[in-house]
């Protein structure tokens, strides 16, 4: 039999969230007996080149034994694009079927303040109608307590300033987020 995944969903048009998405997704497979499933969301923008990444079905959303789920901040909000594909899993949410499986958020934001925290709580609370149980990171992670860049309690974040890297304090915390979740899907199995 497959092993249980975590479905890493995203969307991304700049690729900064698909970045995170994938050091998450580093995080999750380093813990074994376990899979990381990287899927996208359609764009809603005429003239976007195709993403590289397989579209997400809602199978993949049912299936799977957690989620992390990432936007780039848009307005200080998860993009419509995001929003979009979750207002078409009505279904899902009236069966019950992500009721009590662990889930985490990430973003990315060009300014520092343009509103990380603010997408990454409201990015909660469809996942909370659902049923999902969210984690964060907690600050015995000792890069919460240090990074000049991204990284918050209640999710991974990117700080894009002039399309900076992924610094390293944002990579530990998104593997160590990865790995939490993969982890607790485990024990709710
Ligand atoms: C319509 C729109 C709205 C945006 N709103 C914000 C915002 O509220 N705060 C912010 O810091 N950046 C904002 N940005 C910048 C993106 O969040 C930022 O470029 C992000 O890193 C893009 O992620 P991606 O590379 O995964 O597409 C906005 C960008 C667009 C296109």
């Amino acid at each position: 039999m497959a092993d249980p995944y975590i479905l890493v969903l995203f969307y991304s048009r700049g690729g900064k969230t698909a970045e995170l998405a994938q050091f998450i997704a580093e995080g999750v497979e380093s813990v074994a007996g376990i899979d990381a499933r990287l899927r996208t969301v359609p764009s809603l923008h005429q003239n976007d080149v195709p993403s590289d990444y397989v579209a997400a079905s809602t199978n993949d959303l049912r299936d799977c034994a957690g989620l992390a789920l990432g936007s780039p901040t848009r307005f200080g909000t998860m993009a419509a694009p995001m929003k979009h594909w979750w207002e078409q899993t009505t279904p899902e949410w009236l069966n019950g079927d992500l009721v009590n499986k662990p889930a985490c958020v990430f973003t990315s934001t060009t300014t520092l303040h343009g509103g990380q925290e603010a997408t990454l709580l409201s990015m909660m609370v469809p996942l909370l109608h659902h049923g999902f149980i969210l984690l964060g990171t907690p600050y015995t992670q000792a890069e919460l307590h240090t990074t000049r860049s991204g990284g918050t309690p209640y999710g991974v974040s990117h700080w894009d300033q002039d399309q900076q890297a992924i610094s390293r304090d944002e990579i530990v915390l998104a593997r160590a987020q990865g790995k939490r979740l993969a982890l607790t899907a485990q024990r709710l199995l």
